[in-house]
């Protein structure tokens, strides 16, 4: 799938953001291998620490639904620049989504920067780490 279809699908995915907080949506859109593609939006709660990003939402949606590879996934918000994923989504990107797998980060300007999962979260901790002592 071209890259501006699948920001076109985060776009959608942003429309969902339930955000009462911050007032500020993200919509993510991730495209498995087989071609379905999965939207994510953020989730916020009045307790404030159990707000879900779109990023993970997505991801999760994909995974409980046994899906395990992915093409690429678009991020999108209302930023200055191309949106930053979080900390934790970055800890969670590293470990479900491939080597290879493309992220687009975006905004509802038209900026768009491609990066690696790699670059995300350099020397991530990985399920290997668990196993060396
Ligand atoms: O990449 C990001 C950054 C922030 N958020 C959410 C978390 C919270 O709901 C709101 C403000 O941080 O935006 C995301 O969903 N993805
Ligand atoms: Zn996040």
């Amino acid at each position: 799938m071209d890259t501006s279809l699948l920001i076109m699908e985060a776009k959608k995915a942003r429309e969902k953001a339930y955000v009462p907080y911050s007032k500020f949506q993200v919509g993510a859109a991730l495209l498995a291998t087989d071609g379905t593609v999965y939207h994510g939006c953020n989730i916020e709660n009045a307790a404030y620490s159990m707000c879900n990003c779109a990023e993970r939402t997505a991801i999760f949606k994909a995974v409980s639904e046994g899906v395990r590879t992915f093409q690429s996934m678009a991020v999108v918000a209302d930023t200055d620049g191309p949106v930053s994923p979080c900390g934790a989504c970055r800890q969670v990107i590293s470990e479900l989504l491939q080597r290879d797998t493309k992220i687009i980060l975006t905004n509802l300007k038209g900026d768009v920067a491609e990066w690696t999962v790699e670059e995300l979260l350099p020397g991530a901790f990985s399920p290997e780490d668990l196993n060396e002592q």
